[in-house]
């Protein structure tokens, strides 16, 4: 499994989020020098499927960003059939549950070889407390973040996905030993689009971030190796 970073450059993985290979290949080619892993989500996944991820692998390791969340069984089915793309991590929604989470672990290990990172999605960044009421949570994000959090943990989960609001709770309550990779990175005075829980590349690392991920103020700066670079010189540890 992938180790921690051990530097500012492995921390940044950059999401891309297009619909076209061609477009994310000039995408990938062009931040690959500067970040440590690429992500590969629902959009490009969708539009041209499994074989999307060979062309960035070869660039730099790939976060397989697939959010799966289904009976266990067929969870674990997904995994099985995702082995062989060899992604670095891929995530699944904590929200699942306990035996969802365990049937992801033991398939991910089943397959074999170096097995991915099972990355359990707490609270998706775009909610607010007043989303979470709406599908019938009273808890602040917060609390029900650490709640997911721990649950997804003692599950099998290898670590977590959060917002920036959330690391160091998640540090206070549960430690160092939880891998955290956050997305909701936007740096001062970017546009936070349909984000809600955000901070900066800095605030997040300095919080106790593993990995930041960011995607449309890379992707849609006019220099995005730029872009990248300059979110890497950000960082402190
Ligand atoms: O809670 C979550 C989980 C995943 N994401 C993904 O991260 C990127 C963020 O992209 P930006 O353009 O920087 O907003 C995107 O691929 C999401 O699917 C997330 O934002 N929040």
């Amino acid at each position: 499994m992938l180790s921690r970073p051990d530097g500012p450059r492995g921390r940044l993985i950059v999401a891309i989020d297009t619909p076209t290979l061609p477009r994310a290949e000039t995408l990938a080619a062009q931040v690959a020098p500067e970040v440590g892993l690429l992500k590969l989500g629902l959009e490009l996944f969708c539009a041209a499927g499994p074989s999307a991820l060979a062309p960035l692998r070869q660039l730099a390791p790939v976060f397989l960003d697939l959010k799966l969340h289904d009976i266990p069984n067929t969870v674990a089915g997904a995994l099985g059939s995702l082995a062989p793309l060899r992604p670095a991590m891929v995530t699944i929604h904590a929200a699942g549950g306990p035996a969802m989470i365990a049937a992801a672990r033991r398939a991910a290990e089943a397959a074999g070889g170096d097995r991915p990172m099972i990355l359990a999605v707490t609270v998706l960044t775009s909610i607010d407390a007043g989303t979470l009421r709406a599908i019938g949570v009273e808890a602040d994000p917060v609390e029900q973040v650490v709640r997911l959090a721990r649950m997804a943990l003692e599950a099998g989960a290898d670590g977590l996905v959060c917002s920036p609001r959330e690391v160091a709770p998640i540090r206070a309550a549960l430690g160092e030993g939880p891998r955290l990779v956050v997305p909701g990175i936007r740096p001062a005075g970017s546009d936070i689009g349909d984000q809600v829980r955000v901070a900066t590349p800095a605030e997040a690392v300095a919080d106790g971030a593993d990995w930041i991920v960011v995607g449309r103020p890379i992707t849609g700066a006019a220099d995005p190796a730029a872009a990248a670079r300059a979110i890497v010189a950000s960082l402190t540890r």
